[in-house]
């Protein structure tokens, strides 16, 4: 818990709070920022595990609201100092409509800026994704970039087009004048795939592996790189990202910063098996089992099945034609942007990272639905 020494007076917001990676978030901010006084979580649904949070030093505000609702967002944002924007509608699977990412993730973070701008908050920060960058549709390769490599980014999913109007508001907001006259700051993160205790998608292709027999069958290139990062690495980049910007907001406000630390290059599955293997699955061939264009089949195959089930049920699986365009497309990250900006160092290990998530996997063996 924080240090009570310091002098606790900083009121944060985390919307998304209960999300993958807002929880890691407002635990993170509980152990590291020592000047909390009170932290708001704001989310659609909100997890029973706030609850143990109430005995600490910090006041921990539980807000149940929607990011599409002005004045719901407003009321939160009054009186905070500063705003971390997690809440989103993670979709590439066709779960959602466009209409609704676009309304949550850009109506949504226009509500937050404009709550920023009316009630007097001063500092920003937007999650952001790699997925505002590439990879595109084109299937170019982006191999090791930074912040400043040229890439011809073309959004045609809903998911990543939201997410790069969300980006891109949040930036231009940046210098506003917020109630009170002093300029709004901001700055937005742009994490790669996120892993960790608590990843969805990990938890899925596991439940999977188990129903096959303990087997999963490689379906893209080991050659193909797709850069990741550990869930508390993100969080930490958060909270320091955050403390950072209200010392250094010359430097950093307007900035997009990746989120990186040193989980290895792998493909996709390579890389879920470094977490996998050690619970007990194995990834069945050193090539894929599937030439490409009939994984593509199979992928447009079930987009037409989307859309003919979508009246009875909702028919969402892993691999669609997007799904499948990105795990074949390499895109890993290598910058020290963060390093230089705001002095950050991963704060776990690849080690400890893949431990961690290894220890919450395991803890699941024998619970599939
Ligand atoms: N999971 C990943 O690999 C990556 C995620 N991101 C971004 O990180 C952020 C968090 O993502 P995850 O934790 O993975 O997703 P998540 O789905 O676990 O968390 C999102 C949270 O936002 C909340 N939320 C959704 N709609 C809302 C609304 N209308 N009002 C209030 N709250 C709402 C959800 O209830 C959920 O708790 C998102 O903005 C996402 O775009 C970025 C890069 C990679
Ligand atoms: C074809 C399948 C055979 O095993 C593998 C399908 C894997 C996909 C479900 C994932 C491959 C790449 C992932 C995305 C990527 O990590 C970037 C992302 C960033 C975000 O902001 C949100 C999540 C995601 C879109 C992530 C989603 C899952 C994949 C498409």
């Amino acid at each position: 818990m924080a240090d009570t020494a310091q002098a606790q007076e900083l009121v944060y917001l985390v919307t998304g709070g209960c999300g993958f990676l807002g929880e890691h978030v407002v635990r993170m901010l509980l152990q590291r920022e020592p000047r909390l006084h009170e932290l708001r979580v704001f989310d659609l649904h909100l997890g029973p595990w706030l609850e143990e949070l109430q005995t600490g030093p910090v006041q921990v505000t539980a807000i149940q609201g929607d990011v599409t609702q002005a004045h719901e967002v407003a009321a939160a944002v009054a009186g905070a100092h500063v705003v971390i924007h997690t809440a989103g509608l993670v979709d590439v699977f066709g779960r959602a409509s466009s209409e609704t990412i676009h309304e949550v993730n850009v109506q949504g973070t226009q509500n937050v800026i404009d709550a920023c701008v009316q009630t007097g908050t001063q500092f920003l920060v937007y999650t952001s994704s790699m997925e505002v960058v590439g990879p595109n549709i084109k299937g170019h390769p982006f191999y090791r970039g930074d912040e400043d490599t040229p890439y011809e980014a073309v959004h045609k999913h809903p998911y990543p087009r939201s997410k790069a109007l969300a980006e891109q508001l949040v930036l231009e907001a940046n210098g506003r004048k917020v109630r009170g006259g002093r300029p709004l700051v901001t700055c937005a993160l742009r994490p790669t795939g996120i892993y960790g205790e608590g990843h969805q998608i990990m938890r899925d292709i596991f439940y999977q592996g188990q129903r096959l027999g303990g087997r999963l069958f490689r379906a893209i290139p080991a050659s193909v790189e797709h850069g990741r990062v550990y869930v508390g690495n993100v969080a930490w980049m958060h909270v320091l990202v955050a403390r950072e910007l209200q010392q250094r907001g010359a430097l950093m406000g307007g900035q997009a910063y990746f989120c990186y630390d040193s989980s290895p290059y792998k493909s996709y599955e390579d890389f879920n098996m470094e977490i996998l293997g050690p619970c007990g699955l194995r990834l069945v061939g050193t090539r894929p089992l599937l030439p490409y264009w009939l994984l593509m089949f199979l992928a447009v195959l079930n987009a037409l099945l989307q859309w003919l089930l979508r009246p009875l049920l909702l028919y969402a699986p892993l691999l669609n034609p997007y799904t499948l365009a990105m795990a074949n497309t390499t895109f890993t990250v290598s910058t020290n942007k963060a390093q230089r900006h705001f002095g950050y160092e991963p704060l776990f290990s690849w080690e400890d990272s893949r431990t961690r998530t290894i220890g919450w996997v395991r803890a699941m063996d024998g619970s599939a639905p």
